[in-house]
């Protein structure tokens, strides 16, 4: 009880019973409201304010961490080194032709949507829509073969994923749980089940039909290293961040018809004609595009717990010397890096707003160094496409008087677990 009044961490600012207890900041975890909670103890106590770390918690089987949850150094490193191909620019270019076979079933999906609607306008889950479009994207690329949830229309891993980072976040903070019988574990059965199935089928197929994608990978890397399997979960949770963040950028985009008008007007020029091919190469430099993109990511950060750091050696920050835990996302949302923060400002990433230039320094949502997400471009190319598809042939509308609040479990979502607009195919 002494120790936080007398340890290390004693000068940190924060409420009263933050120095003796956890329990203030595991309630707002469990709760979903850790986000909130952040942002308002900053605003009173200022940039360095005392919480919990939370690697360790996070990690589904104590025996096997997995990529994100490796803490050894050495073995991060390689279990990074192995997966980088299933990143590298080559390869995701060679990936177009399937991006585009899944974005073509999504307007496909729109298009009928559209045409069975009284008036061509069609009232559709957007949130639901997009996670079932990056979920077959992932699966496509990565898995083998697409879980065609868009032809279905059956938003399944979405919801899955969710309650899995619920169970991973409310895990973490309650641990005596993983021993209570009949409570869920955190790995879904059903997940498992298939990443299994995908598994089995891979290895059973001939040497010249195999195309080398990171389900390859993981399988060759496991052929020397039998504990590689888990990173095929991440991947797929790879799809809910993309995902959920194109959702907001289309809420924010709705909701700021100037902005929504420019990027219309860009896409437009680029895409003279709704049929000219929307690929990789000719939406990486369309300047708004890219602003907005980056905007929606600092201003509706999907990540909603800051990212844990042990340094190397003791190191001052701030003044204090301690381990860190970095509230990414709060960094984006202080005005002193980004003047007017609340306010989704594309512009600031093409000119000075307030002769303010938007610090890139202060912009993490991948977050930074050697850890950072290996996914970042891969997000950022699914994004671009993913918007520019939508925006430029067809136009959407806020759907008034629906439930939009969100909630937070390791990444935030809308606790609706649906966000409608309504959707109307453009003329030429
Ligand atoms: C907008 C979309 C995305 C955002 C905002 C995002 C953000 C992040 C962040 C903040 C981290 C934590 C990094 C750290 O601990 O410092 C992370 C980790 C990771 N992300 Fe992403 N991500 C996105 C999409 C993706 C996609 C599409 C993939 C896969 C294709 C992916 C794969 C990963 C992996 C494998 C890790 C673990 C990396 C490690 O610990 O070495 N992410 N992501």
């Amino acid at each position: 009880l002494l120790f936080g009044f007398t340890g290390p961490l004693a000068k940190i600012p924060g409420p009263w019973l933050c120095k003796v207890s956890t329990l203030p900041h595991k309630l707002a975890l469990i709760q979903g409201r850790n986000v909130e909670r952040y942002r308002d103890l900053m605003k009173r106590y200022g940039d360095t304010v005392r919480v919990g770390a939370f690697y360790h918690g996070i990690q589904a089987n104590p025996k096997a961490p997995d990529l994100q949850t490796e803490t050894d150094k050495v073995a991060y490193k390689q279990r990074r080194r192995w997966l980088s191909p299933g990143f590298s620019i080559s390869y995701l270019k060679g990936l177009e032709p399937i991006l585009a076979g899944c974005l073509r079933e999504f307007e496909e999906f729109l298009h009928v949507k559209c045409a069975e609607a009284e008036g061509g306008v069609a009232k559709v889950d957007i949130y639901g829509l997009v996670a079932n479009l990056a979920s077959d994207i992932i699966s496509a690329t990565s898995l083998g073969g697409s879980f065609e949830q868009v032809k279905t229309g059956k938003t399944y891993y979405k919801d899955r994923i969710i309650s899995r980072l619920k169970r991973t976040s409310i895990f973490a903070q309650l641990p005596f749980l993983k021993y209570v019988p009949l409570v869920p574990p955190i790995e879904d059965a059903e997940i498992e089940d298939m990443l299994d199935r995908v598994l089995q089928k891979r290895r059973q197929m001939p040497k010249e039909q195999v195309h080398q994608d990171l389900l390859q990978i993981l399988i060759d890397t496991n052929v020397e290293h039998p504990t590689v399997y888990t990173e095929a979960h991440i991947k797929i949770a790879g799809s809910d961040t993309s995902s959920t963040t194109a959702t907001f950028a289309i809420k924010l985009l709705l909701e700021d018809p100037e902005a929504l008008q420019k990027l219309i007007g860009e896409l437009d020029s680029a895409f003279p004609s709704k049929s000219s091919p929307i690929t990789m190469e000719r939406t990486q430099n369309l300047e708004f595009l890219n602003a907005v993109i980056n905007e929606a990511l600092r201003v509706q950060p999907i990540l909603a717990t800051g990212i844990s750091r042990e340094t190397p050696e003791p190191r001052i920050v701030n003044s204090y010397e301690t381990a860190l835990h970095a509230q990414i996302t709060a960094i984006g949302l202080d005005a002193a890096n980004f003047p007017h923060p609340a306010q989704f400002l594309p512009e600031r990433w093409l000119a000075p707003v307030d002769g303010v230039v938007a610090d890139k320094r202060a912009f993490l949502p991948f977050s930074g160094g050697l850890r950072s997400c290996p996914g970042q471009q891969f997000a950022l190319r699914e994004l671009r496409l993913i918007l520019a598809t939508l925006f430029r042939r067809f136009e959407l509308a806020r759907v008034e008087g629906q439930d939009e609040r969100l909630k937070a479990h390791l990444v935030r979502y809308f606790a609706a677990n649906k966000w409608c607009v309504t959707v109307k195919e453009r003329a030429e």
